[in-house]
């Protein structure tokens, strides 16, 4: 008989289905309850026109997706990318809900992406289209409904871009609309390393588990933007030794340490490539070194059944959504690999993002200690109940991080008396 291969399947929202599926098994949980957790609860497609430098009209289309409010409003970056789907959107939101509910956030989970090329737009141009976008999603979004923050490609000048236009259409001024704004329009201090911070926090409880220490761990990051950078940045300053990193152009490693400063510089005024020809690798190489710490900060399915098996890194964090794909989840389990999801590894920055709604609300405001030590809090206290969950229940930090979640959304729609 003819050995019958079956294509591993990277839909992003059939992954998340999956993962859905693992842990409400081992939880038990009723047959409708997952079916209402399996799709998000609305979706909102838009087109919407905006005038071009050249004095052309371009449509740009985008996507809203909210998946669960029932622990309250959903929150969820907006991503500007050329390959942005609606299953794609679908799926960063049904993450969102279980990022926000493993740190115990008072939210639910929403995503938005816009399909464009920002590197290919003028300033103008973004301005326009980031504020098109929220207009046409402007009946949806609000401080108590659903609030949008940072993703790919997308920064804090897009976010008070964004946060005018709702506060112009509303006529009133609503910071609480949109988190990671510039700091002079109610931004929060420490949001923009937010999401370094939380996982370098995760990665330093899961060397403390291995007995390992973090000086000289040898560290290899995919992505060098919000997430890779920082994290790359705050990891030398704990003493780690950066091998490698990468961004959409290109990879660059140095098994000595790269010099993070150097690095910085580069991707600031040339590029990262100009490291040297002789630093140059391919960039799946970067994925395969034999490194203490792997942290995957680019895109969705990064590591897939196709290079799970050359995986040597001892630590996965996942700074980005959604880049292993589950077979390789399965692969790497089985090396003894410990992944730490994304949906812990990665909470801080909607931590932050919720620090700073907080703060938009009274209109009072922390320091970046303050801010710090309450994500350090949060992050220390979620990365231990998800491992002790993992042994309670004999399974991957993924599962328990996931029954974690299920367990409160699910009370909070009983409790609401949805089901
Ligand atoms: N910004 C935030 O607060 C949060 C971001 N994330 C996730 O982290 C990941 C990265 O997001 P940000 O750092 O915010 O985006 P960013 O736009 O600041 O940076 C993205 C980086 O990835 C690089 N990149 C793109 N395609 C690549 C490829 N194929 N190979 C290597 N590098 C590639 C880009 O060159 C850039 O350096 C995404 O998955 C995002 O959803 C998760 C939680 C919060
Ligand atoms: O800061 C936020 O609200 C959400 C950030 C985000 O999009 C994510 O965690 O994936």
């Amino acid at each position: 008989m003819p050995m019958i291969v079956t294509k591993e399947n990277l839909n992003p929202y059939e992954i998340v289905k999956k993962q859905i599926e693992t842990a409400a098994a081992k939880l038990g949980l009723e047959p409708h309850i997952i079916e209402i957790l399996k799709r998000p609860m609305r979706v909102l497609s838009v087109s919407f026109p905006v005038k071009m430098d050249d004095g052309s009209i371009r449509v740009f289309e985008g996507y809203r997706a909210q998946h669960n409010d029932a622990l309250g409003p959903t929150k969820g970056g907006i991503r500007f990318h050329p390959d942005v789907t609606l299953d794609e959107v679908k799926a960063l939101s049904m993450w969102m809900s279980f990022k926000c509910a493993v740190v115990g956030l008072p939210y639910g989970g929403g995503k938005g992406g816009v399909i464009c090329d920002p590197q290919t737009l003028s300033r103008g141009e973004l301005e326009r289209v980031s504020r098109g976008f929220i207009e046409a999603i402007s009946q949806i979004i609000g401080p108590d409904k659903d609030i949008p923050a940072p993703d790919v490609y997308t920064n804090s000048q897009i976010m008070g871009w964004m946060m005018d236009t709702y506060s112009r259409i509303n006529q009133s001024f609503s910071p609480g609309v949109i988190t990671g704004k510039p700091l002079i329009i109610g931004g929060s201090k420490g949001r923009n390393e937010a999401t370094a911070r939380g996982c370098v926090i995760t990665i330093q409880e899961a060397m403390k588990k291995l007995g390992r220490p973090l000086k000289d761990a040898t560290v290899a990051i995919q992505g060098f933007g919000n997430a890779g950078r920082t994290a790359a940045k705050l990891l030398a300053e704990l003493g780690c030794k950066i091998v490698a990193v990468s961004d959409s152009k290109g990879a660059i490693y140095d098994p000595n340490g790269l010099d993070i400063a150097k690095v910085e510089h580069l991707k600031d005024h040339h590029a990262l490539l100009d490291y040297g020809a002789e630093y140059q690798i391919d960039p799946s190489a970067l994925l395969e070194l034999k490194v203490d710490i792997l942290i995957p900060a680019a895109l969705e399915n990064a590591i897939t059944s196709k290079n799970a098996d050359q995986v040597q890194a001892k630590i996965i964090a996942e700074a980005a959504n959604g880049p292993i794909s589950p077979d390789a989840d399965r692969t790497l389990t089985e090396k003894g690999i410990i992944v730490i999801p994304d949906i812990l590894a990665n909470a801080g920055g909607v931590t932050v993002s919720y620090f700073e709604w907080v703060q938009n609300l009274m209109n009072y405001y922390w320091s970046e200690e303050e801010v710090n030590k309450k994500l350090a809090n949060i992050m220390v206290q979620s990365f231990h109940a998800v491992y002790e969950a993992a042994e309670e229940h004999e399974t991957d930090l993924r599962t328990a991080a996931y029954i974690i979640s299920l367990k409160r959304i699910t009370e909070a729609m009983k409790a609401r008396g949805w089901v």
